[in-house]
């Protein structure tokens, strides 16, 4: 839905109900209230979007027990290896966030969506800089098709959160949940750094962890929900997700040429590796992740559905709101004719910026920074 100048008028047509659905501030979730049948045409994707190529197969997404990680450890680091090298995606449990912690993030989240759509439209926004901003599909006027689906952002380090900013419907559990999060995603960070054969603390000295958002997503049910997509397929532009959904499901993978359903789990969260830890734009680091083929960012999206709503919290572990302009690539010193730097060297905020204008569908991000051969 890219508009340019040269815009028909029936792609102006097109760019007014967009703007009237964007205006609305009330997202999917105002469109379901009101009782629509139909979808707009704006959410309609052409077929090959849509089904895939889901299969019966047998594959399931890799269960991870973090429990006595002092005595098991070994196993543990080797279990998080073959994960993020063969399938980009697993699920923890027995993880440190309590059960109630969860359940009651989901239920904060939701509570946020459901409010009244004049108590939720002060947030509503698509400002780059703003904190704590609402928004139906980030990428509306960009994208090929809308996304059924609304999100609440949330920037909540590496500069600490005034809670105030946060909505008061779910800001105690927003705050609490962050700090576990967040805590789980270090002790992650270094059992994928053992995993590579290095110190625990190498991708935390590389700031991998040193900022994170909060993503809750809102699903709505989808009166047509074959025509439509709840996320396009996409890779995450971040060094580590960590996910807490519901128990609908929808969350696939794309792995080996197949979409993968992930399963909800109770009381499990989701873990995925991030474009930033595949391609590694950070100092001295490609040279590991990229030219011995290690991690791998994986494709996802998630399937629009009848029953609703589906709620999902996503933490990404990223820098994209730190006013750096420190410039990320290899390490010239590791690199040699035998191996030679794969991606350009970029800053984080140029990486998102064209993540960001690309829209969520197409290929991943990363093609853009490779460096020609
Ligand atoms: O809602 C989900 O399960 C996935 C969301 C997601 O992929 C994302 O926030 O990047
Ligand atoms: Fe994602």
């Amino acid at each position: 839905m890219v508009l340019t100048e040269e815009s028909s008028p029936t792609d102006d047509r097109l760019y007014q109900e967009l703007k009237a659905f964007d205006e609305s501030k009330a997202g999917v979730k105002g469109l379901v209230d009101i009782g629509i049948t139909k979808l707009p045409r704006f959410f309609i994707r052409s077929q090959d979007h849509i089904a895939g190529e889901t299969t019966g197969t047998q594959f399931t997404i890799p269960v991870v027990d973090l429990s006595d990680l002092e005595f098991r450890r070994d196993e543990a680091v080797s279990l998080v290896r073959r994960a993020a090298e063969e399938v980009g995606f697993f699920q923890v449990v027995n993880h440190g966030v309590a059960k109630e912690v969860l359940e009651k993030m989901l239920e904060g989240a939701r509570a946020f969506h459901e409010l009244p759509s004049e108590v939720k439209e002060e947030y509503y926004s698509r400002e780059m800089k703003r904190k704590v901003k609402y928004v139906s599909n980030f990428d509306l006027y960009e994208s090929k098709s809308a996304n059924w689906r609304d999100t609440l952002f949330c920037v909540m380090g590496p500069q600490p959160l005034d809670p105030e900013e946060l909505p008061l419907v779910c800001r105690d559990i927003t705050m609490e949940y962050s700090r576990r999060v967040h805590k789980l995603g270090t002790s992650l960070l270094e059992l994928l750094s053992e995993a590579l054969g290095l110190k625990p603390d190498h991708l935390l000295n590389l700031e991998c962890a040193k900022g994170h958002c909060l993503l809750s997503h809102y699903y709505p049910a989808c009166p047509e929900p074959e025509l439509t997509m709840g996320t396009t397929k996409h890779s995450d532009p971040d060094f580590l997700t960590i996910l807490l959904q519901d128990d609908i499901g929808g969350l696939q993978i794309f792995h080996q040429n197949q979409w993968i359903d992930v399963p909800p789990v109770p009381g499990a969260l989701v873990i995925n590796i991030g474009d930033l830890l595949q391609a590694s734009l950070i100092e001295g680091y490609q040279q590991l992740l990229i030219s011995n083929d290690k991690f791998r960012s994986v494709e996802h999206r998630v399937l629009a559905n009848h029953i609703g709503p589906r709620v999902s919290v996503a933490c990404f572990l990223t820098l994209h709101f730190y006013p750096s302009t420190k410039i990320y690539g290899p390490v010239k010193e590791l690199l040699s004719e035998q191996n030679p730097p794969v991606y350009r060297e970029t800053t984080l905020q140029d990486f998102i910026a064209y993540y960001d204008s690309k829209g969520l569908d197409g290929n991943s991000a990363l093609t853009h920074f490779k460096l020609l051969r």
